[in-house]
Parts: C-alpha cells; structure tokens; sequence
C-alpha cells in the first residue's frame, strides 16, 4: 500500500501530457466569452434537465481549474529559459487586465508568450522520447540539445565547455542532457542510466560549474564511491575536466584518512571511499559543514548493508541546508531507492532507457559449462578459438581468483589478477597493466565490476555465475562502453540452474537470444545466489 503509494508519486509529471491541458491552451485561444462567462437564467426554476446541466457545467469548471493549475506547473517544468521566468507574475497581471478590459481580445504578447512556453515544452519531451530519457518530479528542466548549451543557458565559463571538446566529448550522452541541467538548477536527482554511458561528468559537470576554484573555506564537493579503484578513476577523471582552473581535488587516501591535517587542507572537492570518509570526520575532526554538492556514485551499492550506516552519518555531517545530493548508479532497486529518498528532498528521478537493465551495445551469451572442471575446459578452448584482448574474467571470490591465475600462469597468456588482499598499490598496478596493454586478461573479483572504466574491454567473462542480476549487470558493463560494442559470456553449471532465469531476464531485455527451457524456469524470490564451488584445478580429485 505504502510501496505503491511511493510509486505512483515517483511517476507523476514524468510525461507531458498535452490532451490532459489541452483545455488549458484553448483557454488562452478563447476570448472572454468562453464557457466561464456563461450565466444562468435566474428566472426559471430548474428543471431536472436544468439542474443536470447545472451539475455537469460545475464539474467541467472544476476540471477546467484543475487543468489550469497543472498547465501552470507544466510552464514551470522549463524553467531555467529565461523566457518562462516571470511567468507566474505575468499570469497574475493578465488577470487583473482582464478584469478590467473584459470584452477584449488577448493581449497578444501573452498568446506569443505562451505559444512559445508550449512549443518549449514540446520540444523537450520531443528530446526526452528521442533520447529515451524518462523523469519524474515537479517543474523538470529541459534537457540540453548540445554542450553549447550549458553557456547560453547556463552562463558556463568556457574553459569547462573546451575541455569538454579537447576530451573529445562533442555530444552530450542522454543521462548528461538531463542530469546536468536538474543540478544545475538546484534540484537534488537520482540518476539511473546503462553502464559505459557517461554518469561521471554528470555529476562532475555541474560540480566545476558551480562552485568556486581555490577556496580556502573547507571542502566544498564530496564524491561517495564504493571502491578505492573507482575512487581513484573519478579523481583523475575530475582533474581532467577541471584542467585551467586551481580546484584543489584530492583524493582520500589511506594515509590521509588517517593521519590528515584538515584544517591546514585545501580542499574544493574530496573524493573518497564512505570508510575512509567517516573515518576522517570521526578521527581527524573532518568538517564538512559548507558541503555543497554530495554525490553517492554507484549508489544501490552504498547502500547496500554494511554501508547504510556510515552513509547515514556522512549524510548527517554534510549538514548545509542548502546542499544538493545526487545518487547516481547503472541499477537502482526499487527498496534502496525507497530508503535512499530518505535523504532526499524534492528530487527528481531520471531513468534512461529501461531501469536496471544491461547496455544493448553488449552481446551477451549464456554458456553451460556442466561442471568447475567443464568451466576450465572451456575457458581454455575459448581462448585458443580466439582471444581479442583485453578480456576481464569474474570469479566470485579472492581465492578462486587465485586459483584461477595460477592455472592460467601455466598458458601463454599475458593474465594478471586482482582482489582484495593485494596492496592498493598493486590493485593500482593491475588496473593501470591493463589500461596501457600490458597485461592481455584481468582476473578480478567485485572490486572492479563497478565503475571501472577500462576502455574498450572486448570480452568480459562471467567464470563464475554472478549473485545477483544487478552483480551481472556492472560486470559485463565494463564492455561496450562509450557508444563501443562489446561481449559477455557466462558460464553457468547445474548448481547455478535454479538462478539462471533472472540473469536470462536481463539477456531477454536487451534483445540477446535465451534457449526456450530457460524462459520457463521458474523465478526464484532469493535475491542472492552463492555458491560453494569445487576449487579451480586440473588436478584429479584425490579421491
Ligand atoms: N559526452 C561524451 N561523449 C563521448 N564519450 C563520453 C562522454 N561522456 C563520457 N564519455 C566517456 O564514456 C566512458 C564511460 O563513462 P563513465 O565511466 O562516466 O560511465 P558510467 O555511466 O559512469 O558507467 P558505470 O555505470 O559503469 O560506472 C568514459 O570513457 C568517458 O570518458
């Protein structure tokens, strides 16, 4: 009851709906003596047919305010042009004349106002279904038709917008063209868009477009990120689009959680793990007070248990009443974003494409490998069919990655591995091996499925069936990013079956074919999916 509540007021305003205020533009095409100047006979009593008529004219004025009350917050979804604002002034005005020019047409400023209001807002739903972008919320801003934009519109400096173009960016990617334009406007904003489709400059857009270079009042940005790799990526992807101008962006090291002196710190935007985070606000007297723009990226992951907690507090410290928060993540499940609005206030909600589901630019292919050992098998004879570096292979746990790397050590194949109990530094290593070609396949467990940007990844490989259809989601995202197409196997044994049709649902939505028996498999309720699996070896079994 309190679910559907919540949803049914996440999907209202989400389209524009020009049959339900069609009777708010005839209004402003009617001249006075439309249906509101009509009068009653006072002299006849009412006759049932009368007072049928009486009732129905009522309800149709009640409609008919409706109507105009929500044409009045639909012009007010565009604002941001500056030719809506000043637009509930004007309205009041309008009033007024015609109380007292009653008889006379509309001015016919107003009608050339409105019109012009009208078309604006066609145009952005016109952009939005074009680019299948989906909102909800009150007085959305339009998206943006291109980068140049942001200065007309926007009065960006052009220092940002050129290093948009030196990075090579020329068109903004759907979630940038809604996203950037609700911060940019103050609104806080959960933003759901496919792995690989620019979620990063979305929010670091409007950050560097907002607050001021080389501040000496404490730390004005804070990026929420669920893994010191992923931390690491957004700070030198920050520093990048920040190039010609002193922003102080630092990243929260382990050694600066433990051991900084924030007060002495200049600090414009702090990137940072929650851990480490909170660890310098409780231990090191972090102060967080003049926070202006808060960002959980990979957010459903923040959130998850183990997490919630810390997030809470950070939330708490982050305690400006005028701060913008913003969740950004590939996968948005319906309960943390419940939870998640907690925190939020007044956001809008913006999905691109289909929520939670997986880039179409991945062909993705389901593969039944029987046993562990048929899995072996078949990574071996994969690779010798063909091997189109760089390849990213998942396994569920540090041990299996290990495991796996000395199997693979024993082929000629350029593999490297990377999990939780390796040194940031080496963790570093193997992400940077191979980034520069170094390093042809990356053995990896969860530290990198999200957020890493590895450009084009050819093959992301599932070597063990991922425990969740969100886990499935980010790992064979790190493919087929950036408009590039990419692959994703999965191997699946018998003990993975029960779980198999969840992940097919996915394959399903993105138009990937699914062998027939699978789709009749039937849908479990359990979430997570794990596995105690034989270890990875060739060996024999010793018994
Ligand atoms: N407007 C753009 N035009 C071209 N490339 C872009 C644009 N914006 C971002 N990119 C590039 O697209 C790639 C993916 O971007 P990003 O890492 O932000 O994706 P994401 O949506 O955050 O993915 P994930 O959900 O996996 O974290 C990056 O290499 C980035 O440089």
């Amino acid at each position: 009851m309190e679910k559907a509540k919540l949803s049914s007021a996440l999907f209202a305003g989400t389209h524009f709906d020009r049959k339900r205020f069609s009777g708010v533009f005839a209004r402003f095409r009617q001249g006075p003596s439309g249906p509101d100047v009509a009068s009653a006979n006072p002299s006849s009593a009412p006759s049932p047919e009368k007072k049928r008529k009486r009732k129905s004219k009522a309800k149709a004025k009640k409609n008919k305010k409706r109507r105009a009350e929500d044409a009045d917050s639909a012009s007010d979804a565009v604002e941001g042009f500056s030719v809506f604002k000043g637009l509930a002034a004007k309205k009041d005005e309008e009033d007024s004349e015609k109380k007292v020019e009653t008889g006379k047409s509309e001015d016919s400023e107003v009608v050339r106002r409105r019109k012009e209001v009208e078309r604006e807002i066609e145009r952005a739903a016109i952009l939005r279904k074009r680019f299948d972008i989906h909102i909800s919320g009150q007085n959305v801003p339009a998206p943006l038709e291109n980068f140049e934009e942001l200065v007309s519109r926007y009065g960006c400096d052009s220092y940002l917008v050129g290093n948009l173009s030196k990075l090579g960016f020329q068109e903004p990617t759907p979630i940038q063209r809604q996203a950037i334009p609700i911060l940019l406007s103050g609104r806080e904003c959960f933003a759901c868009a496919p792995t690989g489709s620019g979620k990063t400059l979305a929010f670091l857009f409007p950050i560097l477009m907002k607050i001021k270079p080389g501040s000496k009042e404490g730390v004005k940005a804070v990026i929420l990120c669920p893994t010191r790799e992923l931390a690491a990526q957004t700070t030198r992807e920050c520093k990048k689009l920040a190039k010609g101008r002193k922003f102080y962006i630092k990243l929260m090291t382990k050694d600066l959680s433990k051991s900084g002196n924030f007060k002495d710190m200049h600090c414009d935007i702090l990137v940072s793990t929650p851990l480490r985070l909170d660890h310098a606000v409780q231990k090191r007297d972090l102060d967080l007070s003049r926070v202006e723009y808060l960002v959980l990226d990979e957010s459903d992951k923040l959130f998850e248990l183990g997490f919630v907690e810390v997030i809470d507090s950070v939330v708490k410290v982050c305690s400006n009443p005028s701060i913008i928060r913003s969740l950004f993540s590939a996968t948005l499940p319906d309960s943390i974003e419940a939870l998640a609005r907690t925190i939020m206030h007044d956001a809008v909600r913006v999905i691109v494409g289909r929520k939670n589901s997986a880039s179409s630019l991945i062909k993705q292919k389901l593969i039944f490998a029987g046993t562990e050992k048929g899995k072996l098998l078949a990574l071996r004879q994969s690779f010798a069919e063909s091997l189109n570096p760089p390849v990213l292979i998942f396994v569920q746990s540090k041990e299996r990655a290990k495991e796996l790397y000395k199997e693979l050590a024993f082929d000629d194949i350029r593999a490297d591995v990377i999990h939780a109990d390796l040194d940031e530094e080496q963790r570093q290593d193997a992400v940077d091996n191979l980034r520069a070609g170094k390093t042809w396949v990356l053995i990896a467990t969860e530290v990198i499925a999200r957020g890493m940007d590895f450009k084009g990844v050819n093959c992301v490989i599932n070597y063990d069936f991922p425990e969740s259809a969100s886990a499935y989601i980010h790992r064979i995202g790190r493919s087929g990013r950036a408009g590039r197409s990419g692959e994703a196997i999965t191997f699946f044994t018998e003990e993975d079956k029960p779980f198999l049709r969840n992940i097919a649902n996915v394959l399903i939505s993105s138009g990937c074919e699914v062998p027939s028996w699978i789709k009749t498999l039937p849908k479990l309720k359990r979430k997570k999916h794990r596995v105690n699996r034989d270890p990875i070896s060739t060996l024999p079994d010793e018994d």
